[in-house]
């Protein structure tokens, strides 16, 4: 597994210093020194944290951080720094964002999973605690977030782990619309807020507009804005004193049996099911016997120990503590995120745990060629097990065969789902039009959720008598003069204007209610065009709202093709259905028989094209008889229509399917 050989290549570069208990007040740590001998005692020339050194660090010497910015404000890079600047990497590691593990966050520059990471810091800055004489050592825990919007329920869940975050804002850019979602995110969790101005070293850097900023919209004290820039190390000598300082340790009893929440969990081919874990009372000890509070199963703790950055067993963790246990779950579908893992028949009052996850996208995948159905299912059966935020059941298209409906958080998040199952699975998939989750109500006032509008029968004997569809609230930040195009999109869009206010001089902030269904594909994109790349965007759920829907199909040879059917609001039905209908045609190679294309809203059809009968010689222009070259051609024709689809008798490529997903949410 390619995760688990990069994780086993960093071990070999990581080092495992700890703190210099002689390193002269107020200068920082140098990592290097911290293997000399005049280490701490408790640390000297001390490659494993052991247990005895982790119960030197009770709560009041713990602070649990997390790191929340708008995408690319530098906060995978402000880890790296920090991680570097505590020895817990060496410098220069050769691998930038190290918390960006997974091969589709590196390539695409954005996080995805949160990873956490375990440092030893001795705070040799003066502080109100420490009064720079003889500072104690101090065990930070960094929880590193993903920045995308489709991503913010990995954020509530890591800052369920924290008493304080960075909140960083790039100096140039200002505050954006992910900015304000993670800033309220934190604030409502209570947690201590640190802002940094990052990117100071950027020409166009304006670090007092962004102060402003910070204060006008959080009513944030422009003094307590830390100034730095991760690419040149200037003022980060200041973050881990203000983190020690400004953010308070975390709560909890030594004295209680132990209790601890359950983060995060991934699967390991050599080591099972890992989990993340912050205990919130007690100890925990290698051997021990830790229960479920949501499942009542009991496990043996078989290996326990901190993220320092990679698996340090350490064989105990003590209150306010985060790292990792192993115990004997077969799959993480027993590790349930946001249970409370507790002391063997203790009695405990569970943790309050996480809202559940929502799922905001539906598609079914299926594979690109029939008889791969069990590789799929098991690449699938891997990928959600490092995962758990999709959900997966089996479905059976009469146009695709055997496959699954798959739900997301997001489209970035199926987006990322598809290309890890290609990259790390080998899996070539068919995705059907992604859809949201409608609520139908019948005439004998049953109501159903329906997840696949081909589940929706066109000619169902029960009458449909209302609808409803999720709505989200969509914050939007753009310079003032691209205000007018915005206004016009969002309309178009179904959209409701609840918000328009000016947070600078430059800027308007717009808020609107708008159908999850009009922003899943490319409403992100359009925003970014119309407005030079300049406007930022984030949504959170909403209510239902009562909506005229129906459901389209669309036709081949007068049969409908389940996997394109789509649920549309009754309006914009016409214009959509001709426009997949002349989509289609382009994309439908010719055949030696006519096909007629045809969109329809139950019986009646609404946009129609005809495909005129042809067939493509592949040995035209193949003269002489030369076998070989003429098999070779004949291979070639073969291999191309691997990757289509025999529908009835159409054969359809999966361009097909990818383009359909654009039109059908267009305007
Ligand atoms: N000039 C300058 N560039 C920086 C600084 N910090 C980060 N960058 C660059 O900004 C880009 C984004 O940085 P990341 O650390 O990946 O941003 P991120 O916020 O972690 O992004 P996500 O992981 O996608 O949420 C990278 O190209 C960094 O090299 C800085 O202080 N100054």
């Amino acid at each position: 597994m390619a995760g688990a050989a990069a994780l086993r290549r960093a071990a070999r570069r990581v080092i495992r210093p700890l703190v210099n208990a002689s390193a002269p007040s107020r200068t920082l740590v140098q990592p290097e020194r911290l293997l000399s001998s005049q280490a701490s005692p408790e640390h000297r020339g001390r490659a494993i944290v052991s247990g005895s050194e982790l119960g030197l660090y009770p709560p009041e010497r713990i602070r649990n951080f997390s790191i929340i910015a708008h995408v690319d404000h530098g906060k995978s890079t402000l880890a790296d720094r920090l991680l570097e600047l505590t020895g817990t990497i060496q410098k220069g590691h050769g691998q930038p964002q190290y918390l960006d593990k997974l091969q589709v966050e590196r390539e695409r520059g954005i996080t995805v999973k949160a990873q956490t990471a375990t440092m030893f810091y001795r705070n040799t800055v003066e502080t109100s605690e420490s009064h720079g004489t003889d500072s104690p050592s101090y065990l930070l825990n960094l929880i590193d977030t993903p920045g995308h919007v489709d991503f913010s329920y990995e954020v509530s869940r890591s800052l369920a782990a924290c008493q304080g975050a960075l909140l960083v804002v790039d100096a140039a850019q200002g505050v954006q619309a992910q900015t304000i979602a993670n800033f309220y995110l934190a604030f409502e969790s209570n947690l201590s807020i640190i802002p940094v101005i990052n990117k100071i070293d950027q020409p166009t850097a304006d670090p007092d507009n962004v102060k402003a900023q910070l204060k006008r919209l959080f009513d944030i004290d422009p003094s307590e804005a830390l100034l730095t820039s991760a690419k040149t190390g200037q003022g980060l000598s200041q973050v881990l004193p203000a983190v020690i300082d400004r953010i308070p340790c975390p709560p909890g009893s030594c004295d209680l049996p132990v209790r601890m929440l359950l983060l995060d969990s991934y699967y390991d081919e050599y080591k099972g099911v890992i989990c993340h874990v912050a205990v919130v009372d007690g100890a925990m000890r290698k051997g021990d016997k830790i229960s479920s509070a949501a499942t009542g199963r009991t496990y043996e703790v078989f290996d326990v120990g901190i993220m320092h950055p990679e698996l340090t067993p350490t064989g105990v963790l003590y209150t306010g503590q985060v790292g990792y246990v192993i115990t004997g779950m077969r799959s993480t579908k027993e590790a349930r995120i946001g249970d409370t893992l507790h002391q063997a028949k203790s009695i405990v009052e569970p943790l309050p745990g996480f809202k559940p996850v929502r799922h905001m996208v539906f598609s079914g995948v299926y594979p690109a060629d029939g008889s791969d159905f069990d590789a799929l299912s098991h690449a699938i059966e891997k990928l959600t097990c490092n995962d758990a935020s999709v959900s997966v059941t089996k479905e059976t298209s009469t146009a695709l065969g055997m496959g699954f409906r798959c739900g997301f958080l997001g489209l970035l998040h199926m987006d990322v789902f598809h290309q890890r199952l290609e990259q790390e699975y080998g899996a070539q998939v068919i995705s059907t039009i992604p859809t949201v989750p409608y609520i139908f109500e019948y005439g004998d006032e049953s109501k159903v959720q329906v997840e696949n509008p081909a589940a929706l029968a066109s000619n169902t004997a029960k009458r449909v008598t209302a609808c409803w569809e999720p709505t989200v609230i969509a914050t939007i930040l753009i310079p003032s003069e691209y205000v007018g195009p915005v206004i016009m999109l969002c309309s178009e869009r179904r959209g409701e204007q609840l918000e328009y206010t000016f947070i600078d001089a430059q800027r308007a902030l717009l808020k609107y209610r708008i159908p999850l269904r009009e922003i899943i594909v490319d409403f992100y994109n359009e925003l970014k065009s119309i407005t030079s790349g300049y406007a930022t965007f984030d949504y959170e759920d909403s209510e239902y709202q009562k909506s005229d829907l129906v459901k389209m199909d669309i036709l081949l040879n007068g049969q409908p093709v389940d996997a394109m059917a789509t649920i549309i609001h009754n309006q914009k039905a016409q214009k959509v259905g001709r426009e997949l209908v002349d989509k289609l045609k382009k994309f439908i190679e010719r055949q030696m028989f006519e096909i007629t294309i045809q969109a329809a809203i139950g019986s009646k059809i609404i946009a129609r094209e005809t495909l005129s009968a042809m067939r493509k010689n592949v040995l035209a222009k193949c003269y002489g008889g030369d076998i070989t070259r003429k098999k070779k051609l004949l291979e070639k024709q073969k291999e191309g229509k691997k990757r289509m689809k025999r529908v009835g008798s159409v054969d359809i490529p999966q361009e097909a399917f990818h383009e359909l997903l654009k039109v059908s949410n267009s305007k």
